[in-house]
């Protein structure tokens, strides 16, 4: 304790010299042993991971700090895992402190152009999810799970906008990508692979340590080696003239432009690799967990899926295509997904940033460059902001039959360095959610609902089940 008095940072749990509290954290819960300190040592606290890193999961602080106080949180620190993936902090979550403007405003920029929350995005979506239709019903009410077809669906959305086209449904590269993606995720944010940040040399002691590198590493250079070809490709048969169909295309073009004005900003072609990886994997397993935590929770609320059958039946009927727009006149649904993104959060512990300039905090004079946990989740299940916080509850979000939009639901953060392709994500899970709905009654394999359970790395998802799917139609 006096170690964080002495440096002039929040409490916490007594650190022992070179592991910090490391050894004291584990992976599998990392979220609920915040949640536990936070009883302890209240909305702000310093765990060493090893280095000192400020801890920050009330709601009223981080909205005082991380979100008022934006610029000073916006930092992303140098890990050694991003040193090990790709040499360096390239990309759109790692990438250096300051291009991350540029590069956040450019890809928001495209993604806007390319369709993201227009008509252009949904009717790939929309055709994407009646694609799924007849595939979920060869399955016959057979028992089945979700994840293959989601896989597909979510995949080819983010491939759609990074590559121009979508891939049928016996082509492979998704899944492999989807695969190989997990793999790498597996130890990405553990905090034993934080160890190596502050002791590189720990990296022999892979075995002991079981930080799974070797893993870890093939899985990452499969995927930088198809994204490069795959650049090579682009490279050879963009035309500069024309309007870019795709993240690549736009991103080459804008370095072309760049280039002539001398005015680079991280614009290359390495940042353009690390910057599709980022987008491949953001777009991907986040949004097929959240589908499948709606699904795990409409079974174990089986009320809740005969009144989102109900509304959809009135507004939508079982003929025409569900659209962003009918969301005004789904209220329930849409507090059955905000309690969904609430209690079915996929980020255990959120990404790390540091603070780009001394900062006061909470009455903390924090200096340049200390590690910020946002721990946004954990507003999520305070008792002081929702009443039984464990409970699975969509009413709480209705309000005479209106739903009621609630900003301590923060399920993509919050300040500069929030999701980048939240719009994307709202989309295909309200999207993909409705149609599959709309087209399908739904049941458990058995009698029972499956438990409602979670498997946690670097992400937090469901237990893996079952279900069955009847046609509606
Ligand atoms: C339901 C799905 C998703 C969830 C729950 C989610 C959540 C998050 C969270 C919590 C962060 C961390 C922000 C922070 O450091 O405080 C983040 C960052 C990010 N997300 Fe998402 N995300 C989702 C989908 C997507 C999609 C579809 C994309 C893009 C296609 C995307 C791209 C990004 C990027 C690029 C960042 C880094 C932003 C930065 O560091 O400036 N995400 N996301």
């Amino acid at each position: 304790k006096n170690v964080n008095r002495l440096r002039g940072l929040p409490p916490g749990p007594t650190p022992f010299p070179i592991v910090g509290n490391v050894f004291q954290i584990s992976m599998e819960r990392f979220d609920t042993q915040i949640n536990e300190y936070k009883k302890e040592y209240g909305g702000i606290f310093t765990l060493w991971l090893p280095f000192p890193t400020v801890i920050i999961c009330d709601y009223d602080m981080l909205k005082r700090n991380v979100i008022r106080n934006g610029e000073a949180f916006a930092g992303r620190p140098d890990t050694f895992v991003m040193d090990m993936l790709v040499q360096g902090n390239y990309g759109l979550f790692f990438m250096e402190n300051y291009w991350y403007k540029a590069q956040r405003k450019f890809t928001s920029h495209i993604f806007r152009s390319l369709g993201v929350g227009q008509a252009g995005t949904q009717e790939t979506i929309a055709n994407l999810a009646s694609g799924l239709v007849p595939l979920i019903e060869k399955e016959k009410g057979e028992p089945m799970e979700l994840r293959k077809y989601l896989v597909h669906a979510v995949g080819n959305v983010i491939h759609k906008h990074l590559f121009g086209f979508t891939r049928e449904w016996d082509e492979k590269e998704i899944f492999d990508f989807h695969v190989e993606i997990n793999e790498v995720l597996e130890h990405f944010t553990a905090p034993k692979t934080q160890l190596l940040d502050a002791w590189p040399c720990l990296a022999y002691l892979d075995k002991p340590l079981q930080l799974g590198i070797p893993t870890t590493m093939k899985a990452n250079n499969k995927i930088l080696d198809r994204l490069e070809r795959t650049l090579e490709t682009h490279k050879k048969a963009i035309n500069y003239d024309e309007e870019p169909t795709n993240y690549i295309d736009a991103y080459l073009k804008e370095i072309k432009l760049r280039m002539a004005d001398a005015d680079i900003e991280g614009f290359t072609e390495k940042q353009l690799v690390v910057a599709i990886y980022d987008l491949y994997s953001a777009g991907m397993e986040t949004i097929i967990i959240v589908i499948r935590f709606a699904f795990l929770y409409m079974l174990n609320n089986p009320e809740a899926q005969s009144r989102i059958h109900e509304e959809l039946d009135n507004v939508v009927g079982r003929e025409r295509g569900v659209v962003m727009d009918d969301q005004k006149l789904l209220p329930y649904t849409c507090a059955f997904l905000q309690e969904v993104y609430r209690l079915g959060y996929v980020l255990p512990v959120n990404f790390l940033r540091c603070t780009l300039e001394d900062t006061k905090c909470e009455g903390y004079n924090l200096r340049a460059g200390t590690r910020i946990i946002a721990q946004f989740q954990s507003a999520h299940i305070d008792a002081k902001h929702f009443e039984d916080p464990e409970v699975f509850s969509a009413e709480r979000f209705l309000q005479n039959g209106q739903f009621v939009r609630d900003e301590r639901i923060m399920p993509f953060s919050i300040g500069k360095r929030s999701c980048l392709g939240e719009y994307l994500a709202r989309m295909e899970v309200f999207l993909y959610f409705c149609t599959l709905l709309q087209k399908f009654e739904w049941k458990p394999e058995g009698d029972k609902a499956p438990p409602v359970e979670v498997i946690t790395s670097s992400l937090r998802a469901p237990t893996p089940f079952k279900l069955r799917a009847i046609p509606r139609y």
